[in-house]
């Protein structure tokens, strides 16, 4: 994984769009140039069983067209199955210890909160972690409150290599903060499953990337 992989993370679940259909908003945001994307099919009235592997495959299957990086959020087991480029965990899904072991050379991303949760993650060799929410969002039922840039800011000074994604609440208006802050890039739910103008949002998105190394 490059960290430039990390540069526009979609993230969706069929609870994420309302009115078109999931895999059309994928494979429009594939078509304006996400750089990653995580199956997350998740929380109330979601789908199970082999529609559940239906979805997932189809969706991997798009990621490939479009030669993206198709990873799954928490469902390890899935991931391996479907031969997916990773998985993303969070601190109450399997030990990352564990999840390594199952997963081999595929990508792993872990969302990380604090100093323990982040060497945690390091001691096993994530690729990348996410760091929020940085703003606060309704697509995550039980997430912590919105801490800002500060953590993330820590983070980059101390580990100025490593791949970081940040994400909650980001948007056309606030996205520039956190590549100002040191992310490699945002994952994004509502910003892009809630656009009226898929293409137009994205490219925006990716424009503050491009712009801050510029301006670095
Ligand atoms: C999965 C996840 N983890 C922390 S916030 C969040 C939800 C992000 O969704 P949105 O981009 O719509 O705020
Ligand atoms: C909670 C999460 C944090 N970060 C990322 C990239 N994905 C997630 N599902
Ligand atoms: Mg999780």
């Amino acid at each position: 994984m490059k960290r430039d992989n990390l540069q526009l993370y979609f993230i969706m679940g069929t609870s994420n769009v309302l009115i078109q259909k999931p895999l059309n908003v994928l494979e429009k945001a594939l078509q304006s140039g996400i750089t990653m994307f995580q199956f997350r099919e998740k929380g109330p009235n979601t789908l199970t069983g082999q529609a559940y592997e239906n979805f997932a495959q189809e969706c991997q299957k798009l990621c490939q067209q479009y030669n993206v990086p198709f990873i799954v959020n928490d469902d390890v087991e899935l991931a391996v199955k479907l031969g997916a480029d990773g998985v993303h965990i969070g601190q109450e899904d399997l030990p990352v210890s564990m999840v390594r072991e199952k997963i081999g050379s595929m990508i792993l991303g872990v969302s990380v909160h604090s100093q323990a949760e982040l060497q945690t993650a390091l001691q096993y060799g994530a690729d990348y972690v996410g760091i929020g929410p940085i703003f606060a969002t309704s697509s995550k039922k039980d997430a912590k409150p919105p801490s800002g840039t500060k953590f993330l800011q820590q983070v980059r000074i101390q580990y100025p290599e490593l791949p970081i994604v940040a994400i909650g609440g980001l948007n056309c208006s606030n996205a520039h903060t956190v590549f100002k802050a040191g992310a490699d890039g945002i994952a994004v739910i509502s910003a892009i499953c809630e656009s009226e103008d898929i293409s137009n949002t994205i490219s925006t998105l990716k424009s503050f990337s491009i712009l801050d190394k510029k301006i670095k």
